[in-house]
């Protein structure tokens, strides 16, 4: 039985979350909703995460019972150094496999709402009750679920790029943002913060990638041509990245790519499949394209525009060394970097 029948209540909750933009607050906001409006003991969110060929992934996102709510971010999960996904007991488990929006077990005490986004399953909401749902409860918590997912895809439409559709440039100041203000907060700040990196530990990098001589596409094919290309290494880009990775057309021809927590030498080949990846492709009529990239590290209490001036900095030495290549910032010569901070900085 719903605990918070009043209507305007449930209203005002609903008007709550959907004036909502981060995700991770949103995450918190529908379980605050659901928490007050259900008899629940505990309730916990999980992210749902998807890889190639493997098992979706779950991360524990909220934690809700007697004691309070305990929220975490991706993010911090991530800087944490602790990406390790949950264990699913058995229920959960079902939930990650089944079509089904809502599980209850046979107590009909906990249940698992299953939320999709673009026909995947996003993310996993289990709680524990009181007392068990009736079918005007269970109609209700359908209504909001749906509710919830159509602020998602809303919220999807808003930060997505229309061509390519990858994340768009307003996207990945916020999302910089919140892998720095999680950087600051470990207690190995200082060692991030040092210029040399080491092989062993992980960071967060930041690319910046560009197609080689994409003017001359244009303007020997048209701009159609071009658009196509611009589509075509995003399909690329999305096979050869992790769910996980942040992939944003930047503006133009340029595009980002946010990577880690993880070694410089798994982002070093990451980025060489890529490349060769967008170097072995066949692009109808055109033949082959190629691109450069400018890698650097993410440093705790640092704006945008300073880890984009130094991947921007080994981007133009990719460039100026002969294209279809990828620079870590950190391996160009000192001269090189003096002479571009000061246009930089
Ligand atoms: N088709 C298409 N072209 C674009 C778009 N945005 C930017 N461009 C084109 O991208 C080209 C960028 O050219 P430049 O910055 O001069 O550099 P480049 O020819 O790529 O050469 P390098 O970067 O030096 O290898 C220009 O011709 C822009 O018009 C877009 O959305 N669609």
């Amino acid at each position: 039985m719903l605990h918070k029948s009043n209507p305007p209540d449930l209203l005002h909750s609903l008007a709550e979350f959907t004036g909502l933009i981060d995700r991770d607050d949103l995450a918190a906001s529908l379980c605050i909703t659901l928490f007050e409006m259900l008899q629940a003991d505990v309730m916990d969110f999980y992210r749902v995460t998807h890889r190639a060929n493997q098992r979706p992934e779950l991360h524990l996102l909220v934690e809700f019972d007697q004691q309070g709510i305990r929220q975490h971010s991706m993010e911090q999960l991530r800087a944490k150094q602790s990406p390790t996904p949950h264990t699913a007991d058995g229920f959960l488990a079902s939930a990650l496999h089944s079509n089904s929006g809502l599980l209850i077990d046979p107590t009909g005490l906990r249940v698992i709402l299953c939320l999709n986004r673009q026909n995947e399953l996003y993310a996993l909401l289990d709680f524990r009750l009181k007392n068990g749902l009736s079918a005007a409860d269970l109609r209700m918590l359908q209504g909001i679920v749906r509710i919830y997912e159509n602020h998602i895809a809303l919220l999807d439409y808003g930060e997505t790029d229309t061509l390519t559709g990858l994340l768009n440039r307003k996207t990945l100041e916020r999302q910089l943002l919140k892998i720095v203000s999680s950087l600051q907060n470990l207690p190995s700040t200082e060692q991030l913060q040092q210029l040399s990196r080491d092989d062993e530990t992980n960071y967060y990098f930041l690319v910046v990638l560009d197609i080689d001589h994409f003017k001359r596409v244009n303007d020997k094919w048209g701009h159609l041509f071009g658009d196509e290309v611009l589509l075509t290494i995003s399909q690329i880009k999305r096979q050869n990245f992790r769910e996980v990775d942040y992939l944003f057309r930047f503006g133009g021809e340029e595009f980002v790519i946010i990577l880690g927590p993880q070694t410089r030498a798994s982002v070093a080949m990451a980025l060489e499949r890529f490349r060769e990846a967008v170097a072995q492709h066949d692009f109808a009529q055109i033949g082959t394209i190629t691109i450069s990239g400018g890698i650097t590290d993410i440093r705790p209490f640092e704006v945008l525009s300073m880890t984009l001036g130094r991947a921007d900095l080994a981007l133009y030495a990719a460039k100026e060394g002969g294209r279809n290549q990828m620079l870590f910032f950190d391996t160009l010569p000192e001269s090189q970097i003096q002479s571009g901070s000061e246009e930089l900085f």
